[in-house]
């Protein structure tokens, strides 16, 4: 479903985030990207949205070479992606049922049909209660989840997390990975970069997912 073929980005000479990678992900996939500040997570997430283009290689998703996809074909690419990235903040002006129901406005759907399934992806990440309560009412996990009911409002087929337990208290990480793995549980292919070594190694003891290791940009370390 998703394959990278010797990857590599330079944002500069001497910033390359990505050296050679090759990796293949199957449709259904739990994996976590693991490795240092600056091995190179964020930039291979963001390769498989498109927001950064590989400088060699290619970043298939679906059979698409979609690094040289043109930017007019990019909104198809993002409708089977569900993006957790720190800079998608949620908008404090507005409920997080409005923040929930955004991207199904935007891609056409009735405002009724939108606030059914923002409401059902809200129960998803057990925040049905909090539907009119404004972000900033909310605890960090709290607003991760509802991150979480935004990015897969739209039923996407991949969803790509970065850092999404990042600032969070224990329980509250927890949470946020259990409505991660509840989708995952039902088909959704999922990568989550994380720095959090506990979320690792529950993950190796469990037998439960994929565990790729970045550093400096290559792929260090691949198990199940
Ligand atoms: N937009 C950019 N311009 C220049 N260099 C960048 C850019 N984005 C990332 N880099 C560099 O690429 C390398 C990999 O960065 P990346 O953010 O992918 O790593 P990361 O593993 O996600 O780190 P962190 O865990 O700190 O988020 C780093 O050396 C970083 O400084």
């Amino acid at each position: 479903m998703i394959e990278f073929r010797c990857v590599s980005k330079h944002y500069s000479a001497d910033a390359i985030a990505l050296r050679e990678v090759n990796l293949n992900v199957a449709r259904g996939e739990l994996v976590y990207l693991a490795g240092p500040s600056g091995a190179g997570k964020s930039t291979l997430l963001k390769m498989i949205a498109a927001m950064e283009r590989p400088t060699s290689g290619s970043v298939l998703v679906n059979d698409q070479d979609i690094g040289r996809m043109k930017n007019a074909s990019l909104p198809y690419l993002r409708r089977n992606l569900g993006l957790i990235f720190q800079q998608q903040r949620l908008l404090t002006d507005r409920s997080i049922l409005a923040n929930t129901m955004l991207p199904l406005l935007v891609t056409g759907a009735s405002k009724a049909e939108a606030e059914l399934r923002a409401r059902a992806a809200l129960e998803k990440v057990g925040l049905e209660g909090r539907a009119l309560a404004r972000p900033l009412e909310l605890s960090g996990g709290e607003q991760q989840r509802v991150a979480i009911a935004r990015a897969i409002v739209n039923r996407p087929q991949i969803i790509l997390a970065d850092e999404p337990t990042a600032n969070l208290d224990r329980a509250s990480a927890d949470k946020v990975l259990d409505a991660l793995r509840a989708f995952h549980s039902v088909g959704v292919t999922c990568l989550i970069a994380t720095h959090d070594e506990l979320v690792l190694y529950d993950a190796a003891r469990q037998g439960s997912a994929r565990v790729i290791r970045l550093d400096h940009g290559a792929v260090v370390g691949d198990a199940a």
